[in-house]
């Protein structure tokens, strides 16, 4: 059989079939897709070899939630409730300093972190999303775009035509790109109108694009739109035609069970962010309720402004351990479940699940390879417990998407890592600057 590249590892963790591992296999890419997963004694010579002796090889793990540029406001405004974090700090900041070079040095720091952390796609919501789209192709990462629309001015757009005309123009110059999905975004339900959600409905049924919004996130909001609209936001959403199974809910920590079963109803994909909503004392996404009713549970980061960082490694284990927390029962979320969230779950939520979410003959190949052999994750029963319990994405060695190596032996090839964390540095210099009178 002919292949470009075949890489061989003592253990490889396809996620299909959940909990599966096979020992000593190889897997064979051919013109950037998986050809075939078989035994090392009966791999073919091929052009190229990667032995990785003491490494688990596994898909690239999918955030199905982020705000990439963000990452300059990592540490900006901490311990804070949610509405606080964002009236009083984040939006005041954004107002000042978001344009279309600080999405673009946001995103490629984000990128960085992200390759490095074994993060192959994700979900974005941002302003000056052409900059997110184009660092990430550049940096050949994967992602999902989210065109913004939000009820309130910024440099990106005046008012909610802008928003959607710019939204629109962005996805005709995106959606041909293979590593780029467009989303309409629209911010959360306290923060955009009937009538702006209406348009939105219509927009991505022409467009045939789905969803990305933050939903039911904190109790506030629930209180917010009974007092405001007489219903919950998930029942108002409803009445506006966009629960279905091109929706993407974000957070969605306040859940009834009459809206379990609605999500699961109409194929609605939940995105649980469990490090941001702890941080933020937003509540918790009913993950166990939510897979038991045969809803599609994906995992997300958040921004770094509320996470703080972008680590799909810390979210599959909080995911894991707060469910079995909260619900006393220690079954709950097993490391085979916080796996297939971080992957084929995400790859779901994303539109994306024949292409990517899982190693199997025929999907892209966007896989890692993650280093075993330290301390922290000796010795090795089972991988899969290690990389869940275990594991720290510092372990990640080896990247590739649509089988083009990003990470090798630990060194990003598609970015200039200094050049991106000096720029870094710039802006915060920048930033601390106007928010202390020009004191730093
Ligand atoms: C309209 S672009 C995205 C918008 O969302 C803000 N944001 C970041 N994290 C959260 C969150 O957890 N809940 C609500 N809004 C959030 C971000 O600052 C941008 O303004
Ligand atoms: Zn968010």
């Amino acid at each position: 059989m002919d292949c470009d590249l075949c890489l061989k590892a003592p253990w490889i963790i396809p996620v299909e079939p959940r909990g599966q591992v096979l020992y000593d296999h190889a897997v064979l890419i051919r013109d950037g897709r998986i050809a075939a997963l078989l035994p090392q004694a009966a791999a073919p010579a091929a052009a190229h070899t990667i032995d990785l002796p003491g490494h688990v090889l596994l898909p690239g793990l999918v955030n199905a939630h982020t705000h990439a540029a963000m990452t300059l406001f990592r540490g900006l405004a901490d311990d804070l409730p949610l509405a606080q974090w964002l009236n009083e700090h984040i939006w005041p900041a954004e107002g000042r300093h978001v344009n279309g070079d600080f999405a673009r040095d946001g995103s490629a720091l984000a990128a960085l972190e992200m390759i490095r952390g074994g993060t192959t796609c994700f979900a974005d919501m941002y302003f000056f999303a052409d900059e997110t789209a184009r660092v990430a192709t550049s940096a050949g990462l994967r992602a999902a775009i989210g065109l913004v629309v939000i009820d309130v001015p910024t440099a990106w757009a005046r008012d909610p035509e802008e928003y959607l005309s710019r939204g629109i123009a962005l996805c005709d110059r995106w959606r041909h790109d293979p590593l780029i999905t467009p989303m309409l975004a629209p911010h959360a339900p306290y923060s955009v109108s009937d009538d702006t959600l209406t348009q939105i409905r219509v927009r991505a049924d022409e467009l045939d694009i789905a969803l990305h919004m933050h939903i039911h996130e904190t109790a506030g909001e629930i209180t917010q739109s009974l007092h405001s609209h007489g219903v919950r936001p998930l029942a108002r959403l409803d009445r506006l035609g966009l629960v279905h199974a091109n929706l993407m809910a974000v957070h969605m920590t306040q859940l009834t069970t009459d809206e379990i079963a609605l999500c699961a109803e109409r194929g609605v994909s939940v995105v649980h962010c469990p490090e941001s909503n702890l941080k933020i004392a937003a509540g918790i996404c009913p993950v166990t309720a939510l897979t038991r009713a045969g809803v599609n549970v994906a995992l997300g980061t958040d921004g770094a402004a509320s996470n703080n960082d972008l680590d799909m490694f810390g979210e599959m284990r909080t995911a894991a351990l707060i469910a079995k927390g909260t619900s006393g029962d220690a079954t709950a979320v097993p490391a085979a479940v916080a796996l297939e969230m971080a992957t084929l779950n995400g790859a779901r939520a994303l539109g994306l699940c024949d292409d990517i979410g899982s190693l199997v003959v025929g999907k892209s190949a966007d896989l890692i390879a993650v280093d075993l052999g330290a301390p922290s994750t000796q010795p090795v029963y089972d991988p899969l417990s290690q990389l869940i319990y275990a594991a720290s994405r510092d372990q990640v060695t080896h990247v590739w998407v649509a089988g083009r190596p990003l990470l090798r032996d630990r060194q990003v090839l598609t970015l200039d890592e200094t050049a991106i964390i000096g720029r870094a540095a710039a802006w915060r210099d920048k930033i601390r600057a106007s928010d202390h009178g020009g004191l730093s």
